[in-house]
């Protein structure tokens, strides 16, 4: 046997995580989370199905990056959640993995003292601790699927998943999403490519086998059903909005033609608002008037909300850090999170309901 070593060449160093299992059973999830979940899940398919009338909004944080912050903002968004609620799903945006365009912070998961020491181990007991409060809360949590071995630790505490416009075109996560227990929303791609998000719906509306882990971390075939709650997430690209009227009669036909479900979300952020929080309440304004005009197929929305406005540099020394302020995309802040949703609630109120009727 030749003794020139021929792999792992570049791996540095691996180390063996907690079992999903094992997580689990040291941070089970409790009677009234599973509540939250199994009902806002539910309630997310009943608008797909058109058997409830609102609109479910996910609205939070580009990412978390400070967990007490991050309740700090459930707490307002639980307030405002059960107030719009004959109008309004409100789910928070809870992001621990940031799929960058080059390198960058990847989340909380991955680095969660910000730091590049990387303790992942500790990223998934601070991520899953946080969305049990959540949860435990009666708000429901919405995230991003980036890692497709995360889902087996976090995804019993998850009411809607994304999958992100770099990788809706990814086989492994079109399979992982087909064996996700929730509705999926694919963004578009990032150049505007609505194609990689139709394709990804009847990808993932299949069956697939593939490898995964499973509950006691093994190395597993993963052998899936399908998911039938996959839907398209418009969120602009390649240096244009998506969300104008045309754009989304556009998204419809293209569902159609591929005889999939037309619903469709609209993400106020991204390139929908050329990454400028002060767009995102227009957008929000734009798509209340669409509905008003008689547009039956949107039906979700996403907003990049936070404490305070705009973004910041994660600076050397952490406790330069701002509260309430995002460390990735610039978000828009709490007073402005609120008036948008409330006015949203006021003008759609007597009008979603007759969306479903007849
Ligand atoms: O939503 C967050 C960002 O848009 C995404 O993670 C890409 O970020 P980047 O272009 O700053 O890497
Ligand atoms: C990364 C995100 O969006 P997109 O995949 O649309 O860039 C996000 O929503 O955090």
């Amino acid at each position: 046997m030749s003794a020139k070593k021929l792999e792992d060449l570049n791996v540095a160093s691996t180390e063996t995580l907690i079992t999903p299992q094992a997580l689990k059973q040291e941070m089970p999830l409790s009677d009234a989370a599973a509540e939250t979940v199994a009902r806002s899940r539910q309630a997310i398919y009943d608008i797909m199905d058109r058997k409830d009338h609102r609109l479910f909004l996910v609205v939070g944080p580009c990412s978390i990056h400070d967990v007490d912050a991050a309740r700090d903002y459930a707490g307002r968004l639980k307030k405002l959640a059960d107030e719009v609620s004959d109008t309004l799903l409100l789910v928070m945006r809870v992001y621990f993995e940031k799929p960058r365009t080059t390198v960058g912070w990847k989340g909380l998961i991955n680095d969660p003292h910000l730091n590049d020491t990387f303790d992942i181990e500790q990223g998934l007991h601070i991520g899953r601790r946080l969305l049990l409060d959540i949860n435990e809360m009666g708000l429901p949590a919405a995230t991003e699927a980036l890692d497709p071995i995360s889902p087996q630790y976090l995804q019993d505490t998850i009411a809607w998943s994304a999958i992100g416009a770099r990788t809706t075109e990814s086989q492994t996560h079109r399979e992982m999403s087909s064996g996700l227990s929730m509705a999926i929303g694919f963004k578009n791609g990032t150049d505007g490519s609505l194609d990689v998000a139709v394709n990804a719906m009847k990808s993932v509306s299949h069956p697939h086998s593939f490898l995964g882990i499973n509950q006691e971390g093994q190395v597993a075939i993963i052998r899936t059903k399908g998911n039938h709650y996959g839907h398209v997430v418009l969120r602009g690209g390649g240096g244009k909005p998506n969300y104008d009227s045309v754009s989304v009669a556009l998204c419809e036909q293209a569902l159609e033609k591929a005889g999939l479900r037309k619903s469709i979300m609209v993400d106020c952020s991204h390139a929908n608002s050329n990454k400028d929080p002060a767009i995102q309440p227009l957008v929000l304004q734009d798509i209340t008037h669409q509905i008003l005009e008689g547009n039956t197929s949107i039906q979700g929305l996403m907003i990049e909300s936070n404490i305070h406005w705009g973004n910041q540099p994660i600076p050397e020394n952490l406790a330069d850090l701002k509260y309430g302020v995002s460390v990735t995309d610039a978000c828009i802040d709490w007073p402005t999170t609120e008036k948008a949703i409330l006015e949203m609630r006021d003008k759609l109120r007597k009008v979603l309901p007759r969306r479903i009727q007849g």
